[in-house]
């Protein structure tokens, strides 16, 4: 398949947002690789990849640097109203500036203007970069008062799918505006009142629709509501969706299904979209995307968050929770995550308690410290997965113990430490935890990540910090 590769440094190379010409990059039907990097990282990744097709690397990373230094002024001024003006009713930019939603963040200032031409677009930028709002201003960009189902995201778990809907609602909260009226938000998300849901559905549909891939599948098949009136499918986390054995199938169908719809958009989002360019050409060949796509993929050579600190404890596998009390003694988190494995089954079946549970006993019997202790893991029932999160937007400090449940897309800004209690499977998960901490996407402060390891797993704690570029720090308590 031959493809378009274009390196811009910033999306500082549109000066202002009013004289904007897509066609000035977008004039081909081809899959385009849209990278950005800082001036400084532009030369290096030029230079080592041999995936780049430019033939004079001097040149191209002179003009990068060349434009990224005459554009930074108007850079820096370039606001996410300037953005959105002209796109996005007034009524959410108000709320917009409200909440303080004032200043884009990179994937923001580099995805909309082209999500706003209405190509299809994989948004892929490091955890915490504001993914979630750069697709819901596309959605409030789209939808109007019709009463019908204008936009759906399709989020992998109950607990993230009640976060965007958070969001969704929030921007469009509190407006006297006419307009405004028209945008419903609905969370169809597995563990939900099914029946209140279908008849929501039949007597007013809402515009917008924030599902777990089953629930909504359901929907759609009880012929309850139908993608022909959805202009927007956004899915979020879409790399696990597609690792997910249990929910692969159900995604595949439902962009198959969505595939044939007229003036449909589509809209992929992660940190992390592992071999992506197959992944882009899947995504053409199955007509999930048109074959214009967008591929944005921001800090391209730096997967993780910069403020994001590494570290290790060896540590023997009997000393483990004495070495955890001790690092949240040293360390005096604001608030913290503690990852723990997933109980195997073989454990299971012995009659072990999992992990989680003894992590939680030990912090309730010896932690001294003043955070609030809470739990989420998969086995506990949707009610009770609510209240730890509801406890925890409540405010003050927490100290979280979860399984990955927690690692994929869920917002805690006041999360400052993660702790790996158990390594995580893979490179990808590890990104994905870590990520819950460094979630505030101006600020200074470093956030740490601990991993308490075997001397047998430091090998693959190296594995991961090779593939995902950053380098762990050895700790001795
Ligand atoms: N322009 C902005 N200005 C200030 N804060 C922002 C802005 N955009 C997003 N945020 C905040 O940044 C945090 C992270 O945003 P979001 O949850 O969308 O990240 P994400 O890119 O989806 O991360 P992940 O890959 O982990 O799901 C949120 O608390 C959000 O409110």
């Amino acid at each position: 398949m031959a493809s378009q590769l274009l390196f811009v440094p910033h999306f500082a190379l549109f000066p202002k947002v009013s004289s904007f010409n897509p066609s000035f990059f977008f004039s081909t039907q081809k899959p385009t690789f849209f990278h950005s990097t800082s001036s400084a990282t532009t030369r290096r990744v030029l230079q080592s990849s041999s995936n780049y097709r430019f033939t004079n690397l001097q040149a191209v990373a002179d003009a990068c640097s060349e434009v990224e230094s005459n554009d930074a002024t108007e850079t820096t001024a370039l606001t996410l109203r300037n953005i959105c003006q002209g796109f996005v009713p007034e009524h959410i930019l108000q709320r917009m500036d409200e909440i303080g939603f004032v200043t884009p963040t990179d994937i923001q200032r580099e995805a909309l203007p082209i999500l706003f031409t209405g190509r299809d677009c994989i948004l892929h930028a490091q955890t915490g970069s504001g993914k979630t709002l750069t697709y819901l201003l596309l959605i409030f960009s789209l939808i109007n008062q019709r009463s019908s189902v204008q936009a759906v995201i399709v989020v992998p778990t109950r607990e993230l799918g009640m976060q965007v809907t958070k969001v969704a609602r929030m921007l469009a909260a509190k407006s006297t505006d006419i307009e405004a009226k028209g945008c419903t938000v609905m969370a169809l998300l597995d563990g939900g009142m099914l029946r209140r849901q279908r008849s929501w559905l039949k007597a007013e549909p809402p515009a917008i629709v924030v599902a777990t891939v089953a629930s909504l599948c359901h929907m759609l098949e009880k012929h309850i509501f139908r993608l022909d009136s959805v202009k927007v499918l956004v899915v979020d986390e879409v790399d696990f969706l597609f690792y997910s054995s249990k929910q692969v199938g159900s995604v595949r169908k439902l962009l198959t299904s969505f595939s044939s719809c007229d003036k449909r958009q589509t809209v992929f989002a992660s940190a992390s979209i592992p071999q992506h360019k197959h992944f882009v050409h899947d995504c053409i060949q199955q007509k999930w995307t048109k074959r214009d796509v967008v591929h944005i993929h921001v800090s391209a050579i730096m997967p993780m968050p910069l403020c994001l600190l590494h570290k290790f404890v060896v540590c023997g596998k009997s000393n483990k929770h004495q070495v955890l009390l001790a690092l949240l003694e040293s360390d005096a988190p604001e608030s913290a995550i503690i990852f723990v494995g997933e109980q195997s089954e073989k454990s299971k079946k012995a009659g072990n308690d999992p992990s989680t549970t003894l992590v939680i006993e030990l912090l309730k019997t010896s932690y001294d410290g003043s955070l609030e202790i809470l739990l989420l893991e998969e086995d506990m029932n949707f009610n009770s997965r609510a209240a730890s999160l509801t406890e925890i937007r409540q405010g003050g400090g927490f100290l979280l113990v979860s399984t990955d449940i927690a690692a994929r897309g869920i917002d805690l800004p006041e999360t400052t430490h993660i702790f790996n209690f158990d390594l995580p499977q893979t490179a990808t998960d590890y990104l994905h935890r870590a990520g819950r901490a460094g979630r505030k996407p101006f600020s200074d402060r470093k956030c740490i990540v601990t991993n308490l390891i075997t001397s047998e797993e430091r090998f693959v704690l190296q594995r991961f910090e090779n593939e995902l570029m950053f380098s762990c720090e050895e700790l001795m308590l």
